[in-house]
Order: C-alpha cells, then structure tokens, then sequence
C-alpha cells in the first residue's frame, strides 16, 4: 500500500508502450464493486481467493502488471511470482504513512496506525524473497522510477 505500484505500472506501461493490468482494477471490474465493499460484504478472505485468481490470470500476459501490496501473503501466489519479474517498490513507512494520510479507499489502512506498521514490517521479507530487482522510491518521480526499472530488468 502506497509504495507506488498502481502509479509506477502506469508509467512504465506508457514508457514502454505496453498494456497493464492493475489487479484491484480488474477484480473491481470482475467483481462490479469497489475494494472496499468487497471486504465489508464478502470479507477479506474471499478477497484474497479473487485476487489469487487474478494473479494466475495474468499468466503468458505480455505486459505490466501492477498487484495489490498484499498478494505476497499467500504462500501459492509468492511461489507463483518468484520465476516473474517482480519489481519491489522500496518505501519507507514514513513516507507511506504520508502519502496515504488522507486515503479512505483502502481496507487495511483504515485500522490503527501500530497495526498498519506492524503489516508492513511483517511483509517486508515477503517482498525481498520474491523481487528480481528493488527500487528505492524515496526522491523520484514515478517516470523516473519506470526508467530505472527498466535499466535495472535489462530492458
Ligand atoms: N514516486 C512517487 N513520488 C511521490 N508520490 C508518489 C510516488 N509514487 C506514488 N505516489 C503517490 O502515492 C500514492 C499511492 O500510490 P499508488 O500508486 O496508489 O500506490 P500503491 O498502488 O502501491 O498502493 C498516490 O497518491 C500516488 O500519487
Ligand atoms: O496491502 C493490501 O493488503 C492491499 C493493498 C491494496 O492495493 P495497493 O497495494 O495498490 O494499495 C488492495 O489490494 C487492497 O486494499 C489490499
Ligand atoms: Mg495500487
């Protein structure tokens, strides 16, 4: 949440003039309703099901796809990534905290804020065991950020 996915996998599509999926984009479209009524009527457990399957969805897509900062919580869905090209999004929680003071659009970060810190340094080693490369996103912009990416993934 809030490392830049969502906004990063835009620019890196468009630098690289290829499609994206946005995985919270396609299960809102797949499930007719927003993130956000689907934990409060169905529950994150199912949320996580439909986000499993999302993810397997994308398999043999030639493009970008920007995931949800939860899909590393499912043992399957970590195994799954480790042979594709994952980006992790280095942010410190700090600047998280930041760029989310406002946001009401997701679940998890409507909790409290130890709860939240906690989450987020639960995860950490998640990201490190499935990420090809890590990207520090602390001073740059999200086009930036999409140049670097692709130095980084040698294309
Ligand atoms: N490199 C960046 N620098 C500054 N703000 C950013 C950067 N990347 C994303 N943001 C902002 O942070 C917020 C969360 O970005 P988003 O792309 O939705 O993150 P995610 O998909 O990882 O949750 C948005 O308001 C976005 O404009
Ligand atoms: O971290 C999480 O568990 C989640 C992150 C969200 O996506 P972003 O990482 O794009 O905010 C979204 O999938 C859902 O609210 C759950
Ligand atoms: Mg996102």
């Amino acid at each position: 949440m809030g490392s830049g996915k969502t906004t990063v996998g835009k620019a890196l599509a468009e630098l690289k003039q290829q499609p994206l999926i946005d995985l919270d984009q396609l299960i809102e479209q797949q499930e007719k309703k927003p993130i956000t009524a689907i934990f409060k009527d169905d529950g994150e457990a199912y949320f996580r099901q439909v986000e499993h399957d999302a993810l397997i969805q994308t398999f043999e897509y030639e493009g970008i796809v920007s995931t949800g900062g939860g899909v590393i919580e499912r043992a399957d869905n970590r195994a799954w990534l480790t042979d594709k090209q994952v980006v992790f999004l280095e942010t410190p929680w700090s600047m998280i905290v930041e760029r989310l003071k406002h946001d009401k659009t997701r679940p998890l970060w409507q909790q409290g804020l130890a709860e939240k810190e906690h989450l987020f340094n639960r995860r950490q080693p998640f990201y490190e065991e499935v990420s090809r490369c890590v990207i520090d996103t602390r001073i740059s912009t999200p086009t930036e950020l999409a140049k670097r990416i692709m130095t980084q993934l040698g294309r």
